[in-house]
Order: C-alpha cells, then sequence, then structure tokens
C-alpha cells in the first residue's frame, strides 16, 4: 500500500526529514531532479518553465538549469526578477539558475506568453504547490488559461497549480496536467473532488532514500491499495468443495417496484464465487426474480400492500439468515416499515452483513439525528460493511452534506468511531471510493466512469457479498477485503468499457465480467509481485 498525505502530514513529516539530516534545500533540488528526469522522458527540445513566488517554483528554476544542461533549450517565466523572488529557499536556487545559459521572461503580457508556449514542445507548471488557498489572482489567473489554452504537454510539478491540495477542489484557474510529478507522496487532493479531472497520469519522486523508515512517524490520510496487496484473496478453486463449503449469500432484497436490483445483487455474488446463493423477496416479486434467475432459489417473504416486506417479514428473514455465510441485505428494498425492521433484525444476529442501499436508508431512519449518535443501532460482533454511495452516507450522518472525497471520509470516520470495531467497515462509494475502517482508509483501485450507471451499486454489493461468504470469516483485515471487491468492481467497468464502448455500458454488463475481471485483478497483482510478465498477462 502506499501512502497518501494531507498538506500538514507532508509538512510534519519534511520536518521529521530535515531532523534527520536532510534539508529543505535538498529536498528542493531532488524535487528539481525528479522533475526534469520526467520532462527528459519525453526528450523536449524547448521546454517553457512557469514558476511562482514560492517554494513550487524553487522546484521548477532546479528543474530548468537541469534541463538546459541536457541541452534543452530553457524558458523560465517568472512574476518577478530572480532577486526579488520572496521564499529564501526558491531565490537561492532562482539566482543560480539565473546565472546559466537558460532564458528568463519576467512578467510576461498574455499574448507574450502564448507566443512563448506555441513555441514549446512541454511545458512545467511549478506556479502554485501545496501553498495555494483560495480563488487564483494575477498574474497566475491570466497565465494558467494561457497555458491551458496552448498546446505543449504540461507536467504539474506536485499539484495542478489552482488545485487546493487538500481538498481537491479546483479554483476557476486550474492547470489541466497531462501529467503531477507529486513530491514524497501523494496529496489527497489528488484524489478528491476535481483532483482526478485535473491531475493527468501521477508519478511520485519520494525525494529522501530513507523515505520508509520515516513514513510512518506521521498519520496518513489514506492509502492507496495496490494489486499486490490484494494477493491473499487470489485463490483456485480447491477440486473437493461443495457449494455450501465454497460460501453462501443470502440476498434479502426487492420489491414489486424494483425486483431488478435484488436479480444483480443475487447473480453478482454467484459470479463472484459464491456456491450457493439464495433470494429473500417479498412474495409480491419472488416469481418474477425465480424466472429470471433459474439458477438461484428465491424464498417468498410477506409482502405489505405495496409489495415491499411486510411486519411478518422480520422474523422469517431472520430465522433463515443465521444459516449463511453472508447476508446481503437491501438493493431494491424501499424503506417500508416492514424493510426497517428487517434491517434491525439482521443487526442482532451473528452473521457477516453487508447494508447497501434502501438497508441504509432505513438505517438512517431507524436514527434521529445521524447514526453516529445511537451507536448502539449499529453495533455488533459480526462484521459489518455498509456500502454507501455519498448521498446515502449524508443521510446516514444526520444530511451532513457528503459531495466529495473528503468529506465522505469525514462522514464514515463519524460512523466508525462511534463506533471503534475492527469489524465494521464503511465503504464510501464515489468516483474515488474510500474504504474507511477504524484505523485507516484505503483508497482501492478506482473503475472508469462507465460505472456511473443505475444498478452499479447492486454489482458491487453483489460481488461484496459473494467475496465475504468465500473468505468464510477467515479475514485479517476486513477493510483489504471489501477494497478486493472493489477493485473487481472496477475492472468489471474496464472490461465493460472495452466491449461495449464507454458510454453504453449498462449495469448487466458488468454481471457476466466478473470472471474476467477476478482474472484481470490476479494478472495485475502478479505482475506487480513480478510472478507475470506484462506479455505474459494479455
Ligand atoms: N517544504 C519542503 O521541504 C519542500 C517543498 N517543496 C515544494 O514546495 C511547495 C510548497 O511551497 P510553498 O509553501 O512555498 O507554497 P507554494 O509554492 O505552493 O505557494 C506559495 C506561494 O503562492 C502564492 N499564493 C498562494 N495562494 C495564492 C493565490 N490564491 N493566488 C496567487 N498566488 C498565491 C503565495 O503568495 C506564495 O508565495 C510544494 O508544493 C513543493 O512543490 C519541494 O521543494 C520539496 C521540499
Ligand atoms: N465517475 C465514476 N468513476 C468511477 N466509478 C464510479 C463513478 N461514479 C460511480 N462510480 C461507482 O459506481 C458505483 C455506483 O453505485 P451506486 O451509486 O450505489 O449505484 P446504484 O445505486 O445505481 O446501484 C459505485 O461503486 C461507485 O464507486
Ligand atoms: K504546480
Amino acid at each position: 500500500m502506499k501512502p497518501i498525505l494531507s498538506t500538514e502530514e507532508v509538512v510534519k513529516l519534511e520536518n521529521i526529514i530535515e531532523r534527520e539530516g536532510t534539508s529543505k534545500a535538498e529536498l528542493m533540488e531532488h524535487a528539481g531532479e525528479f522533475v526534469a528526469s520526467t520532462a527528459l522522458s519525453y526528450h523536449p527540445k524547448e521546454v517553457v518553465v512557469l514558476v511562482g513566488f514560492g517554494n513550487n517554483g524553487g522546484d521548477g528554476w532546479v528543474a530548468a538549469d537541469i534541463l538546459q544542461q541536457h541541452d534543452v533549450h530553457v524558458v523560465v517565466v517568472s512574476p518577478v526578477e530572480p532577486n526579488e523572488v520572496p521564499s529564501a529557499l526558491a531565490r537561492h536556487v532562482a539566482r543560480r539558475t539565473a546565472g546559466r545559459d537558460v532564458e528568463i521572461v519576467v512578467g510576461p503580457s498574455r499574448d507574450e506568453l502564448a507566443a512563448l508556449l506555441v513555441k514549446a514542445d512541454l511545458a512545467i507548471d511549478a506556479i502554485l504547490g501545496t501553498g495555494f488557498h483560495g480563488e487564483v489572482r494575477p498574474p497566475f489567473s491570466i497565465w494558467i488559461p494561457t497555458l491551458n489554452d496552448s498546446s505543449p504537454r504540461v507536467i504539474s510539478v506536485d499539484v495542478p497549480s489552482g488545485l487546493d491540495s487538500d481538498s481537491g477542489v479546483a479554483a476557476d484557474h486550474c492547470v489541466r496536467a497531462d501529467k503531477t510529478a507529486t513530491m514524497i507522496a501523494p496529496k489527497i487532493g489528488l484524489y478528491s473532488a476535481d483532483g482526478p479531472q485535473f491531475v493527468g497520469e501521477l508519478v511520485c519522486g519520494e525525494l529522501y532514500d530513507r523515505l520508509d523508515e520515516v513514513i510512518d512517524d506521521v498519520d496518513h490520510a489514506a492509502e492507496i491499495v495496490e494489486p499486490a496487496d490484494l494477493v491473499d484473496y487470489i485463490e483456485p478453486l480447491p477440486a473437493n468443495v461443495n457449494k455450501y463449503s465454497r460460501g453462501s449469500v443470502l440476498v434479502v432484497a426487492g420489491s414489486a417496484r424494483y425486483p431488478g436490483a435484488a436479480m444483480m445483487a443475487a447473480k453478482s455474488a454467484a459470479r463472484a464465487g459464491a456456491g450457493y446463493v439464495a433470494v429473500a423477496a417479498p412474495d409480491a416479486c419472488a416469481n418474477l426474480i425465480r424466472m429470471a434467475l433459474p439458477s438461484i432459489p428465491v424464498i417468498a417473504i410477506p409482502s405489505d400492500s405495496r409489495g415491499s416486506f411486510g411486519a411478518a417479514a422480520r422474523q422469517v428473514v431472520c430465522e433463515i439468515a443465521k444459516k449463511y455465510d453472508c447476508v446481503l441485505c437491501g438493493p431494491g428494498m424501499t424503506t417500508a416499515s416492514g424493510c426497517m425492521q428487517v434491517v434491525s433484525g439482521l443487526l442482532e444476529l451473528d452473521v457477516p452483513l453487508i447494508l447497501d442501499a434502501d438497508a441504509l436508508n432505513c438505517l438512517a431512519r431507524l436514527s434521529i439525528d445521524g447514526i453516529d449518535k445511537t451507536p448502539e443501532l449499529y453495533r455488533r460482533e459480526a462484521p459489518l460493511i455498509l456500502t454507501p454511495h455519498h448521498r446515502e452516507l449524508s443521510r446516514l450522518v444526520g444530511d451532513v452534506p457528503v459531495d466529495d472525497l473528503g468529506t465522505a471520509i469525514d462522514a464514515a470516520q463519524r460512523i466508525e468511531w462511534a463506533v471503534g470495531s475492527d469489524n465494521l467497515v464503511v465503504v464510501a462509494k464515489g468516483a474515488t471510493t474510500a474504504i474507511v475502517g477504524v484505523e485507516k482508509v484505503l483508497i482501492p483501485i478506482s473503475g472508469p466512469a462507465s460505472l456511473a450507471t443505475a444498478g452499479s451499486g447492486d454489482v458491487l454489493a453483489g460481488i461484496m457479498a459473494g467475496t465475504v461468504a468465500t473468505a468464510h470469516g477467515d479475514v485479517d483485515r476486513w477493510e483489504l477485503l471489501c477494497a478486493y471487491a472493489v477493485a473487481v468492481h472496477s475492472y468489471t467497468g474496464f472490461a465493460a468499457a472495452a466491449e461495449y464502448g464507454e458510454k453504453s455500458v449498462i449495469a448487466t454488463d458488468l454481471i457476466d465480467l466478473i470472471g474476467e475481471a477476478l482474472q484481470l485483478v490476479e494478472n495485475e497483482a502478479c505482475k506487480d509481485l513480478g510472478i507475470l510478465t506484462d506479455g505474459e498477462a494479455e
């Protein structure tokens, strides 16, 4: 796993590194070297380096110096003369670079800048880094759109200028990078809110050769899960299994209005490897589900007058649910009062439970002002996995706004910390999904935007249930198991986009690609571990 840090954590880490004997000036030299080597991989002839007033600019000045030593024609565009750069560290390197054969253009007009960029084949954006806040002021509010309107490839130093490195919110003017060369560790804002739209390809320069020894001395805002981390969940099917020993799932879902959600979740659980998947659905839709899923037994549960679980459902469902390795509750269920009773009944059972979709809305309704205020509602011994999207998550914490990765992590942590159990995981779904456990926040492999289609969450919930059931409770870290399920879901998205086209994927396409996705995750993990080469994996 690779750490993702907040700006505050990066500053703490830089101070620790300094105490260990590597100064900030040396880190700036290494940052500039990393930017230069990233730039040289494009074999550029003409590079424009845009520098700001701070240390982000300092990285740019160092990179400019190195690039000119590699016979690249470099033009540094600065708002002030090198002698007037306010940051002392950056001023030192600016003066040094100015003493070499580098062209420096101070305070160009929009047209002058545009003319320089037209001639360049690469631009380096060292205007604003982690010190940026608020809206972009002149002259950068002119430079940034001029850069975005120009043709050269853009490498942003540390963060795209104009992006808040913590919240990931882009200012009105924000550099759209082809590649972002971030320093020491990726900043959380690169993954949050607008970040993914502006960052381009992300590369990280560690800058300090003993980073491994100090990285755990600061908290980590989150950790990126790499395929190799998932290797424990990749196991061949033993020859001597039977359908029950493979793992069983009960999907408690559906209603007369939404039978499809139950079908998709159940089929996905089976495709994800569970040997025995059954559906407990209101009798108003049970026959429909039976006809659509001949391989899956459907248990008809008493309905209410509108075709949702009725008053008698709680007792019947809970009696059945005890026998399964995993229960998934929620897809297409509605929030009728019988459903709320089913959810509270299942929470009392000693069986791994996944609450998704309407089960989460029921849970939210069972509390008055957010479930984190009433942890007794969801505190239990057996594992509990909640899989809310941002709106569901917001409802769970009493309608506190949740609209990006940062606010989703905060909300999920409120739910986690109110209970403080290793067995509780909140999978906060979004364009970037965060898996929040009591100690760590994991960022699993993200899928393509094609996954933003109705029913895609039902497929994920099914994959999650299949994964939990086949693990048989033999799980060191539930967060990592959830990361595996999310990765499989992400790869169904890639496979479906390749087969049907990015915009044409519908949720049912994902289900039949789960097998392929399982294989893709395995291939990536093996590649990471050096067991398989690129060619073999294809
Ligand atoms: N501190 C360290 O040890 C290291 C820092 N490094 C670099 O230093 C950067 C952080 O440097 P700084 O803290 O100097 O910050 P920045 O260089 O990111 O920005 C600070 C400057 O930007 C200006 N600014 C802030 N908000 C603005 C706005 N809204 N409109 C226009 N101008 C604005 C400020 O006037 C200030 O001069 C990192 O992103 C990284 O690139 C690297 O050199 C590695 C080592
Ligand atoms: N822009 C996106 N890029 C990648 N994945 C996305 C994007 N938008 C949504 N997803 C993923 O798609 C799934 C959607 O789930 P959800 O909102 O519950 O859908 P539904 O309720 O329709 O089943 C989640 O796993 C989410 O992480
Ligand atoms: K930058």
